[in-house]
């Protein structure tokens, strides 16, 4: 047997949603530079879903679907109270969006056009939980989904109880946009292994979220703020880098599996940084983040992905933190289901081999002979 640690450069299934040739990055066909400039989160949620990007009428039918389905129920809230303060917003989104499914009539029905009924409601629900979560730990009331605000500018009103400027409204869709899908990265690729058992998308949401939280994947945007406060002023990044590389850690928001010449996202992101920091009057964390880029592609050739100018995004834009993966995951899931009906249309049963590399020819020792 031939072993490709961690799968690298395996091919596991064809896919008509992204794909990653030469760097760059498409949805349906379209590069993600073009679509990062022009086109709404709801109009790239549609064309992963569908194939197509919307006309006006398909656009305005998905949006007030996203709204009619924004509410949870109130025996989430009463879990987001109980855990409040206490558990990682990645590990509640993960319970919550599992518990969804207990409030679902249509939860066990796998017929496609249920599945799609279900991907807008886990869409559409995912903002509401995160953002009352984030409320509630802060002794605030979660604030009701408001109609007619668009996606983007939906979530950034129910966390902050006002509706956001324009500009913070357009930059946040923007990293939305940019989220939305990534071929078969690790979360994308557990769901689809849970959707290939033909267990209910529910079970393979909360799968693909688990998987996200970790920081080798979309865990990272967190880890890399965290690097950013840690350091704290432009003089420490040298030494506080230099040592990190030469203990061999990892720098977090830099590097990929797949792109080895840089991820096609980052610039949009850092040029969102660059943006915000003039317009907050806040450059400290943008600056931070050139220099540590200009250090590590220095020292270790290795460029920033997705996750390292997001960061400083959605500092800027007044996201707590531990909130950052929430927001991947609320993008993301567009991706995830998409995938999910994909393999649901297409499916076979994922189950590669190992190698084995264990004891062989044991003999069975009885337990009162065991030392
Ligand atoms: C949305 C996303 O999931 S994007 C990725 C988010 N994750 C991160 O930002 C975490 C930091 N990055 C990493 O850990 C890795 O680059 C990964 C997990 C993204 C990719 O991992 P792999 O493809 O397995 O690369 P691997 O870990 O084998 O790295 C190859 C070499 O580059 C080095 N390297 C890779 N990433 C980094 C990094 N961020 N900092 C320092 N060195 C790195 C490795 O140490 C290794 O060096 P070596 O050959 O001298 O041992
Ligand atoms: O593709 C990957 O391995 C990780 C990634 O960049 C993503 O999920 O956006």
């Amino acid at each position: 047997m031939t072993v490709a640690k961690g799968l690298e450069g395996v091919v596991a299934c064809t896919s008509a949603i992204s794909s990653i040739v030469d760097g760059v990055l498409t949805y349906r066909g379209y590069n993600i530079d073009d679509l990062a400039d022009h086109a709404s989160f709801e109009e790239v949620a549609y064309l992963l879903w569908y194939g197509h990007l919307p006309n006006q009428t398909e656009l305005e039918g998905l949006k007030s679907e996203l709204d009619r389905n924004a509410s949870i129920p109130d025996e989430l809230h009463q879990l987001l109270k109980i855990n409040a303060n206490r558990i990682h917003p990645m590990s509640i989104l993960r319970t919550a969006v599992s518990a969804l499914a207990l409030y679902d009539e249509e939860a066990e029905n796998n017929s496609q056009e249920a599945n799609q009924r279900k991907a807008i409601k886990l869409t559409a629900k995912i903002p509401t939980i995160v953002t009352a979560f984030s409320r509630i730990r802060q002794g605030l009331e979660p604030v009701a989904p408001k109609a007619g605000l668009g996606f983007a500018a939906n979530f950034l009103y129910m966390l902050k109880g006002e509706e956001p400027t324009d500009v913070a409204a357009k930059a946040f869709d923007k990293a939305l946009v940019l989220h939305a899908d990534h071929e078969l990265n690790a979360s994308t690729f557990a769901a689809r292994v849970t959707t290939g058992t033909l267990a209910d998308i529910y079970s393979a949401i909360t799968t693909a979220i688990g998987t996200l939280k970790g920081p080798l994947h979309g865990g990272a945007n967190e880890q890399v703020m965290a690097t950013l406060e840690s350091i704290g002023t432009m003089d420490k990044i040298e030494p506080i880098i230099q040592s990190k590389l030469d203990n061999k850690e990892k720098i977090m928001g830099f590097g990929h599996r797949v792109y080895k010449d840089g991820d096609p996202r980052a610039k949009h992101l850092r040029e969102m940084s660059r943006q915000l920091a003039e317009q907050t009057g806040n450059k400290l964390w943008y600056e931070m983040s050139v220099e540590i880029e200009k250090l590590v592609v220095d020292k270790k050739g290795i460029k920033p992905n997705v996750d390292f100018y997001s960061a400083s995004v959605y500092t800027y834009l007044g996201i707590p933190r531990d909130l950052f993966t929430p927001i991947f995951a609320m993008s993301r899931i567009t991706g995830w289901t998409a995938h999910v009906l994909e393999q649901y249309a297409n499916n076979r049963l994922i189950r590669p081999r190992a190698e084995y590399t264990g004891a062989t020819h044991q003999a069975y020792v009885p337990i009162d002979q065991r030392k």
